[in-house]
């Protein structure tokens, strides 16, 4: 097992929207009744003071800070029991999203995958081991941009938990080592621009940075 390198060519990336209520709030939606799921691919990618690309015909680009989960044991349809299991780590990372592609795919019924999943639209920060971070739970997450705090969350606000989450997603997408599950994001989100600085945080445990190119 090389969590390590989860990053590597070929796993999934598998996200969950609308998770925090006052998230949910400022986008205007109504809560959800299960997870909303949806995939990015692997070349979604950037690690750590890597650069962000605005996707084309994209003007208005957001940051969403979420914590991910580094699944680091294979899993199908596991109860919330056995979910704890599957956990190899976490890590920092951000849901970049073309909020005007997204916006307009919405209005036309049409899937969100260009605007949540082009590339450099996964920003991650370093590995931490399952062990480094006992209270998964209850941990602060943050975002600045250019210096400036724009969301502080906290995962115990999540609507549905992360044991909930591994669960419900392994009844439809078996978990393999190295896939990423991003949790959601807490309120704040907005935009960014070409050379704009975007550090992300899992209170002052881990850190990580971002140029918008
Ligand atoms: O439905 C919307 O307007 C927006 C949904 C999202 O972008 C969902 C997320 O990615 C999230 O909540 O983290
Ligand atoms: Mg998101």
């Amino acid at each position: 097992m090389r969590l390590a390198r989860f990053t590597e060519f070929g796993k999934k990336i598998i996200c969950v929207g609308l998770n925090y209520k006052l998230h949910v709030k400022e986008m205007k939606n109504s809560l959800p009744t299960t997870p909303i799921v949806f995939l990015k691919p692997p070349t979604a990618y950037v690690i750590n003071e890597g650069s962000i690309r605005i996707p084309k015909n994209c003007q208005e680009l957001h940051h969403e800070v979420e914590l991910g989960v580094v699944i680091g044991r294979k899993g199908s349809s596991v109860n919330e029991n056995e979910a704890e299991d599957l956990i190899g780590g976490y890590v920092i990372a951000l849901d970049m999203t073309a909020r005007d592609l997204q916006s307009k795919a919405k209005s036309s019924g049409k899937p969100w995958s260009i605007a949540k999943g082009f590339d450099t639209s996964c920003p991650v920060g370093n590995f931490i081991p399952k062990e480094a971070l006992p209270n998964a739970n209850s941990l602060d997450i943050w975002c600045k941009v250019n210096g400036q705090l724009k969301q502080k969350g906290n995962t115990s606000d999540m609507i549905f938990t992360i044991p909930h989450l591994i669960s419900y997603i392994s009844q439809y997408f078996t978990l393999e080592i190295g896939d990423l599950i991003l949790t959601g994001t807490p309120d704040g989100v907005g935009p960014v621009n070409s050379n704009d600085i975007i550090e992300i945080g899992i209170g002052d445990i881990s850190k990580a940075s971002f140029k918008i190119e």
